[in-house]
Formats: structure tokens, sequence, C-alpha cells
């Protein structure tokens, strides 16, 4: 894998229904390399969440082409083999858990049936696993224990990374993942999946309209605007010499290091 993006998009076009409606995804190219994180940023109805869905396979690209690992990825998967095969190189953590977590479920079995899913382990050892994933994201034994009910939105989000991470995968997409949190809970989070990274060289697709939060998990951008591409690269370049007129109003709307809020 060395040296091989882990995500290749070339050309990527998404049209919802009818060969005459707009594109919503528009000649879209992008790489991620292993242990980076991009960032897909851009106002509402850019295309990121499209973008999103088409690398995880719940949509389908118009043209253009995908790929996951060096797999082409642009049809979806036809038996669940390959489905699992996939969901082994690429996992999504969505922005509300709750949608992804059965509400009657404990968490210990939540993440239990993920490591199952993905590896092959006797039961004392998936255990073991549980427990670990469950440290990994910093929550406790106890927290296995309770349904989604009795966690908080960020110990729900911790979770969702959890069972993303049981698989093991190569690349986590995250769709808005931390804009349901508290700007502080949101920043523990980042924290997390920042040191996660750190220790598996797992790549990042961070969707996000939050700059601020691009400033703390990302180290290159794509800024979208109606499908297109309108500025990509290093993050740092993008969010302090912004080039292009639709990122310096971004970057303006935006809370920058140093901010204070108003006095009231
Ligand atoms: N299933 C669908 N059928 C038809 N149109 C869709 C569908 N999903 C998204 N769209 C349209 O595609 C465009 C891009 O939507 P998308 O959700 O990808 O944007 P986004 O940048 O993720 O926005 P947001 O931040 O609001 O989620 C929007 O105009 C949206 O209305």
């Amino acid at each position: 894998m060395s040296g091989d993006p882990v995500i290749r998009v070339s050309h990527l076009v998404k049209r919802y229904g009818h060969a005459d409606a707009p594109n919503v995804v528009d000649d879209v190219s992008f790489t991620v390399d292993q242990g980076r994180t991009l960032a897909l940023v851009g106002e509402s109805g850019a295309g990121k969440s499209t973008i999103g869905a088409i690398l995880t396979g719940l949509q389908t690209a118009t043209s253009g082409t995908v790929q996951v690992c060096g797999e082409d990825r642009s049809r979806p998967a036809r038996s669940t083999r390959s489905r699992r095969h996939r969901g082994s190189q690429l996992q999504l953590v969505a922005q509300d858990p709750f949608t992804s977590l059965n509400p009657r479920q404990k968490i210990g079995d939540a993440i239990a049936e993920a490591v199952a899913l993905h590896c092959r382990l006797s039961p004392s050892q998936r255990r073991e696993r549980v427990r670990e994933l469950l440290d990994a994201v910093g929550l406790t034994p106890h927290h296995a224990t309770v349904t989604p009910r009795a966690l908080s939105g960020g110990q729900r989000q911790r979770v969702a990374i959890a069972r993303a991470l049981a698989a093991q995968p190569e690349v986590v997409v995250l769709d808005e993942a931390v804009s349901a949190l508290d700007v502080s809970v949101q920043a523990q989070v980042l924290n997390l999946l920042n040191d996660l990274q750190a220790q598996t060289r797992t790549a990042y697709v961070f969707i996000t309209h939050d700059l601020a939060v691009v400033r703390q998990i990302a180290h290159d951008v794509v800024v979208l605007r109606h499908g297109r591409i309108v500025e990509q690269g290093e993050a740092n370049a993008i969010l302090n010499q912004p080039q292009q007129p639709y990122t310096q109003l971004l970057l303006a709307s935006t809370p920058r290091p140093g901010w204070t809020p108003p006095p009231r």
C-alpha cells in the first residue's frame, strides 16, 4: 500500500433522476493518502454527503471512478461477501449514531456484533477486543452494559467510532460526525480521532460545513460549491491563504483561533 493513495476519486459526476437534472457532483477528483485526513467542505447542498454516500456505496456515481485501496468501487457490491470486504476497507460514521445504533441493544453487544462481522474470534477473544475498543475511544467496561439512551451525544459518537474501528478499516468517512456536539465535546472527539489516527494510520474523509473543525483535524481540504471543486490543497494553505473568493467568504464567516465572542 505504501505511497499509494487509499482513496482515488476521478472525474466523479452524480445526477439524481433524469438525464437533464443538474449535476449535484460535477467532475470532482481527489486522492487521500494513508494516515491523512481530507476535509470536504462547503455550504449546504454543495454535494459533500453525496460524495460520502458514493464512497460508502450507498449511492452509485453517474460517471467517473472511485477506488478504495486500489479496488474499483464505482459499481455497487454484488454479494454479501463483497460488501463485507468493502466494509473491512472503509467505514462510515454518520452525524446521528442513533440511526445506526439499536436503542434496545447494549453498547457491548453492538460493538461485539461489529467485531464478529469482521474478525473470526473466540467468544473470550471477542470480549477482550470489545474492551480494547471501548478503551481506545475513552469509554469504560461499564458503558458496555448500558443502552444508547443512557449515553451522552459525545459518548454515543465514541461508540459509533469504536464500531467503525472494529473492522480495522483503511479509511473512515465521517459525515458531519461532530456537528451535533457541543464545542468542548467536539474538541474531545476530534482529539480522540487524531490520537487514533496517529496509532493506526487510518485515513479520514471528514465531511463538514464547519471550518473551525477543519482547522483541528484536516491535513488536506477540498472546497465544494454547487457540486464543483472551488479550491483544493493542504489545509494550512487553504485556511491561511485562500486563493478563491468563495473560500475567503467561507472563512470570513468562521471564528478563527484567538477569536473572542462579542461583548453582550
Ligand atoms: N436522494 C436524493 N435525491 C435527489 N436529490 C438529492 C438526493 N440527495 C441529495 N440531493 C440533492 O443533491 C444536492 C447535494 O446534496 P448533499 O446532501 O450531497 O449536499 P451537502 O453538501 O452534503 O449538504 P448538507 O450539508 O446540507 O448535507 C442537493 O441539492 C440535494 O437536494
